[in-house]
């Protein structure tokens, strides 16, 4: 299913925060999500996930029009993991998760195995099914991650948003998640502040810039030293890595002698 963002705009107090963004995230596609601190990615993903209205623009999933739709009808084919997606109640891993299903659920459709089978391979496949019991709030931070991830697959969206996923995740949980986001196959778009995973999982980039969208294109298109000094003022090289074969970026701050 594919995504788009069509001429969207979000002010706050006179200042546009997303800024005449349009964008097309193609079915089974990769899209990163690029862009400094403060330069207006979660709220894009806010926008393109409906928890926004945007003030001018429109966001269309596959041949559905977001504006007007209900939460719940959005929430059956699109799942956004925020950055800093938290749980006020007390619950365990398996309940936090069992929330994903609640866009499936009604009076007409209560608790079925189906449901429970979901739940037990979400778990599976993030790497939490030994942890199923364990309350929320003993969770470390890389832990919580990958719960939220695994209450976005259980709502088996077709369409997937992450707000910086990798936070707070060790190199290796890192690389299974963006490996496992790309196994799943779904029409994604990561807000990542790394760029050499970025280059590494993603089919095409955008790069946003105060607001505004300021690059597109493939990471060989995008990640040039004058994008990454003209919207992060940092120096680097970009090779094409001989190990992995994706492009490898290489920061030249001021370093001590070796
Ligand atoms: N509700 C709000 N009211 C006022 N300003 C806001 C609001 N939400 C976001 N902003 C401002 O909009 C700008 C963009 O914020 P946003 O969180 O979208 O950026 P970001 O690119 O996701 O940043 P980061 O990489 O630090 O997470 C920031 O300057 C932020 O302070």
């Amino acid at each position: 299913m594919s995504l788009e963002g069509h001429e969207l705009r979000w002010m706050k107090h006179q200042t546009p925060i997303v800024d005449d963004v349009t964008l097309t995230v193609q079915p089974h596609e990769t899209l990163g999500l690029l862009g400094p601190n403060g330069s207006g990615k979660s709220s894009l993903l806010q926008l393109l996930a409906s928890l926004r209205t945007p003030d001018t623009g429109r966001v269309r999933l596959g041949d559905m029009p977001l504006r007007h739709q209900s939460r719940r009808r959005i929430a059956r084919r699109l799942a956004l993991v925020e950055q800093h997606a938290t749980t006020e109640a007390d619950l365990c891993v398996e309940e936090v998760v069992q929330l994903g299903r609640t866009p499936h659920r009604g009076p007409l459709r209560p608790w079925q195995p189906e449901d429970e089978r979901i739940i037990r391979q979400v778990l599976e496949r993030v790497g939490l099914a030994g942890m199923r019991r364990r309350r929320w709030h003993t969770l470390s931070g890389g832990e919580r991650q990958r719960v939220q991830l695994a209450r976005a697959m259980a709502q088996q969206p077709e369409v997937l948003l992450l707000d910086e996923p990798t936070n707070h995740l060790d190199i290796q949980h890192q690389l299974d998640l963006l490996a496992l986001i790309r196994r799943l196959a779904l029409t994604s778009v990561i807000a990542l502040h790394d760029l050499n995973l970025a280059a590494m999982f993603c089919d095409r980039l955008i790069v946003m810039h105060r607001g505004q969208l300021v690059a597109e294109g493939t990471p060989a298109t995008v990640l040039t030293p004058a994008l990454i000094h003209e919207v992060y003022g940092v120096t680097a090289v970009v090779e094409r890595s001989p190990h992995h074969g994706r492009l490898q970026v290489h920061y030249l701050p001021d370093l001590p002698p070796a």
